[in-house]
């Protein structure tokens, strides 16, 4: 099969970066094109070898279809990205999606995208993180009644928060209590805390931290019966994203048009290509 060639928009940013360092590492990656609202921030950029880098506008699409790319891959702000995931499926690319903090009209946006390419979006590329929800939707069923706290710590840059990670961590503990007393809506989630605010049986803290370049922490403690529990996930460095968003790339391009998630990457070993995974 011919390797795989793909687009990284946000290619100046934290992970465009890692993205394109990373892609050029593969085997499996036969052409890099680099898209950037800045293409002189695009770290190397005119080395022999580089990625092929292009301004990041309106011609995104034409672009798209002149490099015959396969995958754009898109870890960016909401605001930009539904215009170029919509630029990808006006060409037939399919897409991969890392950007978090979308509101819900960009999620209707990104739904239609999904409706006519291959579209698989991750709050978390890491393998460790995929294991760590398995872990929380096991433990909190089996310590019913016990205080749930989330904890979520980042690099000082990062522009949304809760992280979008744990925001899927939360959904993750409401529907392992079954939707909670108040239906699962979020309604449960206290931001923070400040002054006289005494805990409820059924909510749940969710603290955000910013420091440093810290590449991404989530902690999931439960405390009761006199015991306490923590479930933590440490990203070294954001190679572990960068590695997991090309290997759902190389995956979801010979797929037909609809949703995916990373866990059917994950559980890919042996797969024939079939579409047995769509949401
Ligand atoms: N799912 C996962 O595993 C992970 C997700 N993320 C998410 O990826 C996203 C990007 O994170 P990170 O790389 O740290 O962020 P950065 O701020 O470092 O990079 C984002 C890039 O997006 C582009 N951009 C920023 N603002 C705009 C705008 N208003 N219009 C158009 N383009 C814009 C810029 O690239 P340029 O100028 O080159 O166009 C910018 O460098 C975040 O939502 C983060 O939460 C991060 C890590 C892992
Ligand atoms: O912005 C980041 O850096 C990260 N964002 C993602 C999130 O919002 O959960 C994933 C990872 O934690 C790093």
């Amino acid at each position: 099969m011919a390797g795989l060639r793909v687009a990284i928009t946000g290619a100046s940013g934290r992970m465009g970066a890692e993205l394109i360092d990373a892609a050029a590492g593969r085997d499996d990656v036969e052409f890099v094109l680099a898209a950037s609202r800045t293409p002189e921030a695009v770290p190397g950029g005119d080395a022999p070898g580089a990625a092929d880098v292009v301004v990041a506008d309106a011609d995104l699409g034409a672009a798209l279809r002149e490099r015959e790319i396969d995958a754009l891959v898109d870890f960016t702000v909401p605001e930009a990205s539904v215009g170029y995931l919509e630029a990808a499926a006006d060409a037939g690319v399919a897409v991969v999606v890392g950007t978090t903090g979308y509101d819900e009209d960009r999620q209707a946006a990104l739904d239609a995208v999904a409706d006519r390419v291959p579209f698989l979006k991750a709050s978390n590329f890491s393998r460790g993180v995929a294991a760590l929800r398995r872990a929380v939707q096991a433990t909190v069923p089996a310590l019913d009644g016990y205080d749930v706290e989330v904890t979520e710590t980042h690099h000082s840059g990062k522009l949304d928060a809760p992280s979008g990670t744990a925001v899927t961590i939360l959904d993750d503990i409401e529907s392992a209590r079954g939707g909670g007393d108040r239906g699962g809506d979020g309604a449960d989630r206290v931001h923070g805390r400040e002054g006289d605010q005494p805990r409820t049986g059924d909510e749940i803290g969710v603290h955000a931290r910013r420091a440093g370049d810290i590449a991404g922490e989530h902690e999931i403690l439960l405390a009761g019966n006199n015991e306490v529990v923590e479930l933590t996930h440490r990203a070294g460095s954001r190679s572990i994203f960068a590695a997991g968003a090309l290997d759902a790339a190389a995956w979801v391009v010979r797929r037909a048009p609809g949703r995916y998630d990373f866990d059917a990457v994950l559980n890919a070993d042996g797969d024939d290509g079939s579409n047995g995974d769509r949401q």
